[in-house]
């Protein structure tokens, strides 16, 4: 497991490019048969991936090293949404098939928990977000359509996407985990701009659906003191509360956000106008 601490913006701001790439990109989330997960110190968000292929990935208590509990999810919940071709996860005997852009939430207190790819030429990618949790919410599927989509943007502005919310408290209770997907359009390059903060969550954005070549800069740092970041496919920028946190690609991509923090009002953001960017 990697580590990364909480990051002051006075510090943020004298990073040069390998600094901020430290501190704030994950590069690699899939490890073919594996549970690969960082640790974020921003509110405890842990993120990752399971990318069974050729036998079931499980959760094992050697993750408790770094949770100081007797199993991994005894005081955590987590979210994952399938990436990849169709799979499952059982949660303590019970399995979930989830197909291709399906997510599963599973609830504090689940105990013995499987990823497995359904076939090995088309393997289950499972992106992972787990956050500290005070109470047991029932796991549960959500698929596409039940991830309430929103359509947002312009052609004219290149930022024409769809937004879908898997765990929100529209769709089902979790303690502080909000997690969904952003699909572009072809042609939309922008996400999230005009842009925003939100001083009372942190957020963490994992952009992939992108060609081997294609980057997004992503735009990070106090509105006044931007800074960015080139993410390449499957790779996770991690966002402090101080942050602005919006992408331009070079090509049409898909992301998931996942935010964790004090309040679970999706709205709850602080725009930042436009001239007030630096
Ligand atoms: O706090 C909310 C997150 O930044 C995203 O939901 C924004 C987003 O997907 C978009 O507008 O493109
Ligand atoms: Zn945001």
């Amino acid at each position: 497991m990697e580590f990364r601490q909480a990051i002051h913006s006075e510090h943020a701001k004298q990073l040069d490019t390998q600094g901020l790439r430290d501190q704030f990109l994950i590069e690699k989330i899939f490890k073919n048969n594996e549970l690969n997960i960082t640790y974020s110190h921003l509110d405890r968000l842990i993120v990752g991936g399971a990318l069974p292929i050729d036998k079931p990935v499980p959760i094992t208590t050697s993750m408790c090293q770094h949770t100081g509990t007797d199993y991994f999810l005894e005081r955590r919940e987590l979210g994952t949404i399938n990436i990849g071709g169709p799979g499952s996860i059982t949660v303590d005997g019970t399995r979930y098939e989830v197909a291709t852009h399906e997510g599963l939430y599973i609830g504090k207190e689940s105990r013995d928990i499987q990823f497995e790819s359904s076939d090995s030429a088309d393997p289950a990618a499972f992106y992972i977000c787990c956050t500290p949790a005070h109470q047991k919410y029932p796991t549960r599927k959500v698929t596409l359509s039940e991830a309430s989509p929103q359509t947002l943007g312009s052609a004219s502005n290149s930022n024409e996407r769809t937004i879908y919310k898997y765990f929100v408290p529209d769709v089902l209770p979790t303690c502080q985990l909000l997690m969904g997907m952003t699909r572009l359009e072809e042609g939309s390059l922008w996400n999230t701009m005009p842009c925003h903060t939100h001083e009372r969550r942190m957020e963490a954005y994992f952009y992939f659906d992108m060609a081997d070549d294609s980057v997004v800069f992503h735009m990070m740092g106090e509105p006044q003191e931007t800074r960015h970041l080139v993410v390449r496919n499957r790779q996770v920028a991690l966002s402090p509360s101080w942050s602005i946190h919006s992408g331009v690609g070079t090509g049409r991509y898909t992301f998931i956000w996942a935010m964790a923090g004090e309040n679970q009002t999706f709205s709850d953001m602080d725009h930042i106008p436009m001239e007030e960017l630096r």
